[in-house]
C-alpha cells in the first residue's frame, strides 16, 4: 500500500529524515514509533504529499504523493492537528462539508456516533474540549472512506477510558479493511493495535518487526519475584545452574535467570518446604526492546 525508499530531508542544516525506508501492506495497522524529533511527522508528512522529500522515493497505491495528489486525496485519510477548523464551525456542519469533497464518502452521522460526539453536534469547534476535538479530527480522516489512513499522535491528550474506546474504534476500523498508519509515543498503543511496527531514531529505521518479535529480541530471561514462607539461603539459590542472580528487595527475594529459571526455582522451594508467596514472573516488554534498540526511553509529553 505504501512504499518509502530512502527518504531524506532536511530543514536548513537540520537532518530530519536520514534515511527511511518502510512499505505498509494492505489491511495492517502500522506504526511508526519514537522519540520527540526522531523524524516521524516528517516521513507521514511525505507519504501524505504535504512536503517534498530531498532524496528518496515515495510511493501510496503506486501514487506519487505530490505528482498524484488529487487522486491520492481520494484514497488517503489525514488526520490534521487541532486548530485547523474555524472556531466557530459546528461538529456536523465540519463533517457534512468534509464528507462533500468526496466521491463516495462514509456516512458521517454514524462516525459522529461511534465517536460519542452525536451529543456535540451543534457545537461550534472552538466550544469542545481537547478530547473532543481530537475525536472529530479522527471522524474527518475516515469520513472520505479512505483506504489509507494516517493517525499521528492519535491520542494525545485524551483521558484513559477515550484512549480505550478511540483503540476500540481503530480497531473497528481496520475491520472494515481499512490501513492504518498509527505514528505513536505510547507503547500500551503500539502494542495493542499495530501488526508491526517502525522503530524510528534521529532520522533512521532501527528495525521493523511486530511488537512480540520485537519483545522476543531482547529477551533476556525471567525474572522472579516473591516473598519466601520461611528462612531461605539465597547463596545455595543461586548456585542453580539457571539462575544468574540472586538480590533482595525488603522481604522479596529476585531471581535473574534463563527461561528454565521458573522451574528450577519452583522445584527448590519444594525440595525445602519453601512456599513462594505474592509469586510474580516477569517477562521483557516493547519498552525494554525500545530502550534496548535504540538507548532511550519513550516520554509522552
Ligand atoms: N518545519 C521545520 N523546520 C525546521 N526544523 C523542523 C521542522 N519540522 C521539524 N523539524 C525538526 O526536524 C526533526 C524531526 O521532526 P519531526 O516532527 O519529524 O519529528 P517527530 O518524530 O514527529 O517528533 P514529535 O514526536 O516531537 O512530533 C526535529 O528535530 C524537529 O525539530
Amino acid at each position: 500500500m505504501i512504499e518509502v525508499h530512502n527518504l531524506h530531508k532536511r530543514y536548513g542544516d537540520k537532518v530530519a529524515v536520514e534515511d527511511v525506508s518502510l512499505d505498509v501492506r494492505e489491511g495492517e495497522i502500522f506504526g511508526i514509533l519514537g522519540p520527540n524529533g526522531a523524524g516521524k511527522t516528517t516521513t507521514v508528512e511525505c507519504i501524505e504529499g504535504l512536503r517534498a522529500p530531498d532524496r528518496g522515493k515515495v510511493r501510496v497505491l503506486g501514487l506519487d504523493p505530490l505528482r498524484d495528489r488529487d487522486k491520492l486525496t481520494r484514497i488517503l485519510g489525514v488526520q490534521l492537528q487541532a486548530g485547523h477548523l474555524p472556531e466557530r464551525m459546528r461538529v456536523a456542519e465540519a463533517l457534512e462539508l468534509y464528507s462533500s469533497f468526496y466521491p463516495a464518502p462514509a456516512d458521517w452521522r454514524e462516525l459522529m456516533h461511534g465517536l460519542g460526539l452525536a451529543e456535540k453536534a451543534k457545537t461550534a469547534y472552538g466550544k469542545l474540549s481537547g478530547g473532543q476535538k481530537q475525536r472529530l479530527s479522527i471522524a474527518l480522516a475516515l469520513v472520505g472512506s479512505p483506504r489509507v489512513a494516517i493517525l499521528d499522535e492519535l491520542t494525545t491528550g485524551l483521558d484513559p477510558q477515550a484512549r480505550r474506546d478511540t483503540w476500540d474504534l481503530i480497531a473497528g476500523v481496520r475491520a472494515r479493511g481499512v490501513t492504518i498508519v498509527l505514528v505513536t509515543h505510547f507503547m500500551e498503543e503500539a502494542e495493542r493495535l499495530c501488526d508491526r511496527l517502525a522503530v524510528i531514531d534521529a532520522g533512521r529505521v532501527v528495525t521493523v518487526d511486530t511488537p512480540a518479535g520485537l519483545t522476543a529480541r531482547v529477551r533476556t530471561g525471567q525474572r522472579i519475584r516473591f516473598r519466601p514462607s520461611r528462612h531461605l539461603d539465597d547463596e545455595l539459590l543461586g548456585r542453580l545452574p539457571d539462575v544468574t542472580a540472586v538480590t533482595r528487595e525488603g522481604e522479596l527475594v529476585v531471581i535473574d535467570g534463563n527461561d528454565h529459571a521458573l522451574n528450577a526455582v519452583t522445584a527448590f522451594l519444594a525440595r525445602n518446604q519453601i512456599v513462594a508467596e505474592r509469586l510474580r514472573v516477569e517477562q521483557a516488554s516493547l519498552e525494554d526492546a525500545f530502550v534496548a534498540l535504540t538507548g532511550k526511553r519513550l516520554d509522552p509529553h
